[in-house]
This record gives structure tokens, C-alpha cells and sequence, in this order.
């Protein structure tokens, strides 16, 4: 039997006892009780226990929602609530309830405020008046309240002072903006805020203050539930709450969310650790790192608005599917001006994927990947400094200047050794060379100002002079030279790189020209690298870099010089590493972004893959990545895995990883069998809820997607929205990083092995497409298994 071929029936369902249906909302006109005044004030209310209105005081322990029958009408809509209908007007949730209501006319006063404001008085011309009315535009905007977004998505009732009596406390409730009613008084409260810290962090063992957390469920906008936790009592254990399971077990459709309602402890650290330093987050997959670094992004800006407004933000992804998955993020959490790039767009703007076109073999691309490139560069670009060998005379009216020789080689010589930007020194030189014939001047008994400096500099023999001893330099050109003109690219590699390197980096068809060159992505990092030795790059506020794993020094150099000034928050997992040239270790990643005292954590809780598919998949940690500690998961779920061996077509089996059914390239070696049950596979899964992603090896896509439209099954391309009519997705392997579906069809994994260019590499491609599930997966396989995975190593189920 193959071994991973156990079946486990565990299936989601949309059933979920923690929330109500929607019950209609809230009633009309005034709540009878007045919600208690919020924050800043001391507010006795009654103690928490009285509120005995509570969904869960203790974690759920192995009745998730997921495998929960569904609740009857009304059933959790809240203790203290009748089951059914519209909640006790006099109840908790109805008090809540009028919160929002209250809440969401505060936020539409302060609305209204800011799109009355007349600035006619205070604008003196129409350009200010623009730029002011730009700015009210964008406030308004951020002060509208979004239909499916709820206002606030907890509450915290905090003893006001330690030494406050215990019936004195402040209510605060936590929610995506800060809102505040008439008298100025904070109605909800940026998660952001220090003060909303402690609903991130705050446990019955450390409780920060903390009498009472609470959580809102909420269903299609409506607030339908609530959850509780004591935080007085130390002897209750501490865990995931029924709200908290329900939004990490929901089925997944559309890009992906913000998770700033159930932010997790060690997560939230990450989020809030300060801007100055660099912060490396080592996580096994789905342990929240793009999530972490998005909400990071976020809670930066709100900290540290004004310097990240002048000094700008960026996130970095590894290809445009990934960005498009991750977009709506950051607006949902209210920043728009956070930029987005692939690393290929930042070196080379302008052009959709960078324009680089051409393709390296592995063997020379990492040669181009490796930091010993930046030296070459460094030589190649200072090459054509030639120390004047005559003196040079500038001619003054009626008198003539001497440098002798040997003073302008020192002049030279300096600049070159304070190792300034190329550039920079080349207008320096003008200068200096003025500056040695004003001291001549001077000392000849005449007194000449900044402007005779100045006019000595843009003197036609000093230009001249200039020209020959510090000419200009193009990049791409620069870099063409080197790739093509064997004699140049030893010159400057002599002691750097060995010959075979060197043979391996020189194009064998050089181009005629920089722009019919067919450049690859490597070629455009070290054009970057050129570009930056002539000109400093400018650098960001801070730069967020996720799946950082498979950058190559190069690359690492070329993020790290747009954050020269700044900090940066790297993200990644060693052992999904999937270019030749991938990071071994996060210390020599962050010394090649220039940020060595880097901070480096690891996050191991994992909240995407159920535990039976991570257990799986981590079989083949111990080959890919060994050392790495295995993710666990926080899915209450075990989720749904299932191995379907597809008889080949009697060919027989044949080694690992080898073809054996006598199919073509063309159609990368996909058989009719192994495609019906692929699409039958895509079939069931469609039955369940949630997005599907079957994912393929590159050559079998277009193979796989005409069984696909043959069997009259549409489908997406990695990155589009899924919606109601399309919820499946056909993915080539090398792009699914990062993403994550529902249910996902893994299709023959030995040939996903057999794309890449080595088994390493093969298999942690493998182990990337293994993690992309949110609640079940599905291999489909004719040709034999890995014998990584077919092997459970001890510890990993
Ligand atoms: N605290 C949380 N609450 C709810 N959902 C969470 C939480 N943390 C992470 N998630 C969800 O888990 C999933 C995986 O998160 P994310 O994509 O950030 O993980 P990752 O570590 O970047 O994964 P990968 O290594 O595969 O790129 C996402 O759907 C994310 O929204």
C-alpha cells in the first residue's frame, strides 16, 4: 500500500455554532440602555461576570466550528440572547449593538465635518487651494464606512490605573480606525493605538490590566456574536477562542485578508517591533509572515506617519500574481500609499515584469547572483579613470593657470580613493581643478570669488580635461561590455572570479547593441548595481521583502541600497527556497542587504494547513531543509488528505521521476488517465466550499488546461479574484508561492520534481505546493511518489 495514500475524511462544513444567521439587525431608533461612555474616562460598569452574557469563556477544544453541526436559527447569536429573532433590546449584544449604531454616526459626523470644511478664506492661490482640497478628498475617503467592513471587531474593559478599584474600569473598543464623537471622546479605537495593545497580547497569566477581552462575530456586516474571556481568573487555560478558530477555518475566495482582528501574541510583537531596526521573520509556510509584514507596513505608518510619508514605503513580492493576491490588504487597513514592486520591476521600472526577456542557464545566473559581481562592477565601472599624464593651463583673460601633472594625478587620486559615487566625483573634479587655480590666483595677488570658481570649472580646457580623465559612464553599456568582451570581463574579475566562472558569464552571440540585447533579470540586478555605483539609488523609509528565500546577493544588494537610509522587515522560509542561488542562512542575507544586525525570529504556529497535510509535507523537511523546525497547526480541523495512485497505461511503473507512458514533451508526458483524474479530482473539490487551486508542473499547464476546458470546467489564471462563477484556479507550479486555496489537486508530483533543475530544488518546489492548502488536498498521481515523501520520518507523523 502506499503509505501516504491513508485517506483522512475529514471534511469542512460551512456550519458554524459560534454565530447567529443574520437576524435582521439591530432595532430602530434609540437602544433603551445607553452604551457606557468609552475610554480616557473612568467608567464603572458593572463587573465582567455580571455581563453573563458570554459565548465561550474558554477555548474550544476539538468542536470547531468546521466539523460543528449547524446551530438552530439563532443559536449563538450570543448568551443572555433568546434564541431566534431579534436580540433582548435590553441584552448585551443589543448594547453593542447601539454602540455601533452610535459609532457609525460618530464616524459619519466627523464625515460630514471635514466635507464641509471652506477653505475659500484660507487658501491664497488655486495651487494650495488644490493641494488642500486633495488632501480632504483623501480624508474623506478614509473616514467612509465600508458596508462589509465592521467598525470595531473587539472590546477591552481595563482597570483604569493599577490602583483603581476594581469596579472602575475603561471600556475601549478596538477597531480598524479611530473614531470619536462630538465632545472629542474616542467611540473606537485604532488597533494600532498603544492602548489597543493589550487586545493582542494580554493573557490570564499576564492579563496588562486586562478585567475583560471580548470579540464580535460578525456575519455579512451585521455584529451577530459575541465572545469572552475572564482574563481575571489565572487558573483558565489560555487559547483560540470559537471566533478566533471560526476566522482562521473560514473557507478562503478572493485575495487575501487582514487578520487584524485575531493578530496572535508572538505575531503581534513582530508587527510592533520599531522602525529602526531590520527584522528578519524565518516561518515554516502559512505561519502568517506576509501577514505580518503587511500589518507591520500599517502599524509603521500610523506610528511613524510623517517620516514614512516623506521617506516612502515599499513592499516587495516575489511576481505580479503574489502582488495582485496581497493588494487589498493595506487599503482595507486604510494606507494607500504603500508601493508594490517584484524585485525585477525595481531594477528595471517602466516595463511590466522589469522587460527583462532573456534567461540565463543556472550555472551563469548564479555566477551573476553572486556578491563577488559587485567587485567586478566596482573595478569595471572605475576603469576608465586615466591619471592626466600633461599639465593642463586655463586661460584667464590675459593670464594662463599651470597645473603641472602630477597635481592633478593627486587631485585624481583622491577623489578615487574617498570612494564617493562615481558621479559624484566626476563633478567634483571640475571643481577641484578650479579650486587649484584659484589658490594660484590668489597667490599671485588677485581676488577671486565663488563665481571665478565657478567659471573656472565650466572652462572649455577644464571640461576637456575632465572628459578624458573621468569620462561618462552608461551601465547597460558598461554591462554589455563586460558580458561580451572576454579580454574586458578578465581584466576586471582577475583574483574574483575563476576562469570557468568567468567562461560561464560571456554571452556566446554578443549583441550589437544595449537595446537588442535579450537581458535577463540577472543582467538588470547588475545594470542596478552599476547604476548605483555612478548614482546613489535613493533610499525608502522601510521596505518589506517577503519570500526573501530566493533573492541571490545581488538581488539582496540591490533591495538593501532602497533602504540604505532606512530599515527593512524580511520575510521567508529557508526551506522554500527554489532558485539556484537561494539563502542558506538569514545571517548572510541580511550582511547582503546591508543590514547585519538584523533581528532574526521564527514563527512556527501555523494557520493554513490543516495538521494531517503539514505533517505530510514535512516529511521532506529533513532533505530539503534540515534543521527547520516543522510547522504545527492551529486548525482545529485535521483537514482532508488523499493520495489517488491513476493506473498508468500498462507501460508499468518506472523509476522515480522518469516518464514512463510513452507521452510526448509536447504535452509535458500527460496521459489521458492521469488527466480525467485530475479533473475529476478538481470535480469533488468543487462540490465543497471555497476557492481550488490545482497546481501543475510548468511543462504540463497547457496539457492540463485543455482537459480542463474539455470537460467544461473554467478556470483562473494565479492572482485573479475567485468569485461564485469561478472558484478554480490552474496554477504553474513555480508560481504558487505565497498563495493559498481551499482545497487544492496536486498534480504528479514527481514531474513538478523533474521541471526543476535539481532534486533539491525539485523537492522544495514540492514541499511550496504541498502547503497551498487551506482545508484539504489532493494528489493525482500515475508515476511514483517521491521516496522523500513516501517515507515518515520519526516525529513527523
Ligand atoms: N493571526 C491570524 N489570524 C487569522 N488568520 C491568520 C493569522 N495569521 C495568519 N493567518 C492566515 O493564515 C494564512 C497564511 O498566512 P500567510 O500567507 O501570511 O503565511 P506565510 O507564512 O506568508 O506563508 P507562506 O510561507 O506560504 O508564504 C493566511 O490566510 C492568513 O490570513
Amino acid at each position: 500500500m502506499d503509505p501516504g495514500g491513508s485517506a483522512v475524511p475529514a471534511h469542512p462544513s460551512s456550519a458554524d455554532s459560534a454565530t447567529a444567521p443574520p437576524d435582521g439587525g439591530s432595532p430602530p431608533g434609540p437602544p433603551r440602555r445607553p452604551a457606557p461612555p468609552v475610554g480616557g474616562t473612568v467608567t464603572p460598569v458593572t463587573a465582567p461576570g455580571d455581563e453573563a452574557a458570554v459565548l465561550s469563556t474558554a477555548p474550544a477544544h476539538g468542536t470547531g466550528p468546521a466539523s460543528a453541526p449547524p446551530g438552530p436559527p439563532g443559536h449563538g447569536a450570543g448568551p443572555g440572547e433568546p434564541p431566534g429573532g431579534e436580540p433582548d433590546p435590553a441584552g448585551p449584544l443589543a448594547r453593542e449593538r447601539a454602540h455601533l449604531d452610535a459609532s457609525r454616526a460618530a464616524l459619519r459626523a466627523m464625515r460630514a465635518e471635514v466635507e464641509g470644511l471652506d477653505i475659500s478664506d484660507v487658501t491664497a492661490n488655486w495651487v494650495n487651494a488644490a493641494v488642500l482640497q486633495a488632501q480632504i478628498d483623501n480624508r474623506v475617503k478614509a473616514l467612509a464606512d465600508h458596508a462589509g467592513t465592521p467598525l470595531f471587531f473587539g472590546r477591552l474593559d481595563c482597570r483604569d490605573r493599577p490602583d483603581a478599584p476594581e469596579a472602575a474600569t475603561a471600556r475601549y473598543y478596538i477597531g480598524r480606525r479611530h473614531v470619536h464623537d462630538a465632545e472629542g471622546d474616542p467611540m473606537v479605537i485604532d488597533w494600532r493605538a498603544p492602548v489597543s495593545q493589550p487586545f493582542y497580547r494580554a493573557s490570564r497569566k499576564q492579563p496588562l490590566g486586562v478585567l475583560l477581552r471580548r470579540r464580535f462575530g460578525w456575519t455579512g456586516g451585521e455584529l451577530t456574536a459575541y465572545e469572552d474571556e475572564d482574563l481575571t481568573d489565572p487558573s483558565a487555560a489560555d487559547g483560540a477562542g470559537r471566533l478566533l478558530q471560526r476566522e482562521i477555518e473560514r473557507p478562503r475566495v478572493g485575495p487575501m485578508r487582514d487578520i487584524v482582528a485575531t493578530i496572535q501574541p508572538e505575531q503581534d510583537e513582530l508587527v510592533r517591533s520599531g522602525l529602526d531596526g531590520t527584522l528578519c521573520v524565518q516561518g515554516a509556510p502559512g505561519t502568517g509572515k506576509t501577514a505580518v509584514g503587511l500589518h507591520r507596513v500599517a502599524y509603521l505608518l500610523y506610528t511613524h506617519r510623517e517620516r514614512l510619508a516623506r521617506s516612502g514605503t515599499l513592499v516587495v513580492g516575489p511576481n505580479r500574481s503574489f502582488l495582485r493576491y496581497i493588494q487589498q490588504v493595506l487599503p482595507a487597513l486604510g494606507e494607500l500609499e504603500v508601493a508594490q514592486a517584484t524585485v525585477e520591476e525595481l531594477v528595471a521600472p517602466g516595463e511590466p515584469g522589469g522587460g527583462a526577456r532573456g534567461a540565463d542557464s543556472p550555472a551563469a545566473a548564479l555566477v551573476k547572483g553572486d556578491a563577488r559581481m559587485a567587485e567586478v562592477l566596482r573595478r569595471a565601472v572605475r576603469s576608465g579613470v586615466t591619471p592626466p599624464t600633461e599639465p593642463l593651463v586655463v586661460v584667464r583673460g590675459s593670464r594662463r593657470w599651470r597645473i603641472p601633472a602630477h597635481e592633478l594625478q593627486e587631485i585624481v587620486g583622491e577623489l578615487l580613493e574617498r570612494g564617493i559615487r562615481y558621479n559624484a566625483a566626476r563633478e567634483a573634479l571640475p571643481q577641484r581643478i578650479a579650486h587649484a587655480v584659484l589658490v594660484r590666483m590668489e597667490a599671485a595677488g588677485e581676488a577671486p570669488d565663488d563665481r571665478t570658481q565657478n567659471a573656472v570649472a565650466r572652462d572649455r580646457a577644464v571640461k576637456a580635461l575632465v572628459k578624458e580623465v573621468w569620462p561618462p559612464v552608461d551601465p547597460a553599456k558598461l554591462v554589455l561590455r563586460l558580458l561580451s568582451d572576454a579580454a574586458f570581463l578578465a581584466e576586471h574579475a582577475e583574483g574574483v572570479l575563476t576562469p570557468a566562472e568567468q567562461a560561464e558569464l560571456v554571452w556566446t552571440k554578443p549583441p550589437r547593441s544595449v537595446r537588442s540585447a535579450r537581458w535577463s533579470a540577472a543582467d538588470a540586478v547588475l545594470i542596478d548595481e552599476a547604476r548605483d555605483l555612478l548614482d546613489r539609488t535613493p533610499s525608502l523609509g522601510h521596505v518589506v521583502l517577503d519570500e526573501a528565500q530566493d533573492l541571490s546577493p545581488m538581488q539582496y544588494r540591490a533591495v538593501g541600497r532602497r533602504c540604505s537610509t532606512g530599515s527593512a522587515t524580511v520575510l521567508g522560509d529557508l526551506a522554500q527556497g527554489t532558485t539556484p542561488w537561494s539563502t542558506p542562512g538569514w545571517a548572510e542575507a541580511l550582511t547582503h542587504l546591508g543590514k547585519p544586525d538584523g533581528r532574526v525570529e521564527e514563527l512556527t504556529e501555523g494557520f493554513r494547513v490543516p495538521r494531517d497535510v503539514i505533517a505530510y509535507a514535512s516529511r521532506l523537511l529533513p532533505v530539503i531543509a534540515p534543521g527547520l523546525t516543522p510547522a504545527t497547526s492551529v486548525r482545529e480541523a485535521a483537514g482532508s488528505l488523499e493520495i489517488r495512485r491513476v493506473p498508468s497505461d500498462g507501460a508499468g511503473d518506472g523509476e522515480d521521476g522518469a516518464p514512463t507512458d510513452g507521452t510526448g514533451p509536447e504535452d509535458g508526458g500527460v496521459t489521458a488517465e492521469q488527466a480525467r483524474a485530475v479533473v475529476e479530482a478538481c470535480r469533488d473539490a468543487l462540490r465543497r466550499e471555497g476557492s481550488v487551486g490545482l497546481i501543475v508542473a510548468d511543462p504540463r499547464v497547457p496539457a492540463l488546461a485543455a482537459a480542463l476546458t474539455a470537460a467544461d470546467l473554467p478556470y483562473l489564471a494565479p492572482g485573479e479574484e475567485t468569485g461564485p462563477e469561478a472558484r478554480l484556479t490552474l496554477v504553474p507550479a513555480t508560481l504558487v508561492k505565497g498563495l493559498e486555496y481551499d482545497h487544492v489537486v496536486l498534480d504528479e508530483p514527481a514531474a513538478v520534481i523533474a521541471a526543476e533543475p535539481g532534486t533539491r530544488t525539485g523537492l522544495r518546489r514540492l514541499y511550496v505546493a504541498l502547503t497551498r492548502a487551506v482545508s484539504g488536498l489532493t494528489v493525482v498521481h500515475t508515476r511514483d511518489l517521491p521516496p522523500e515523501l513516501r517515507r515518515a520520518p520519526a516525529g513527523h507523523g
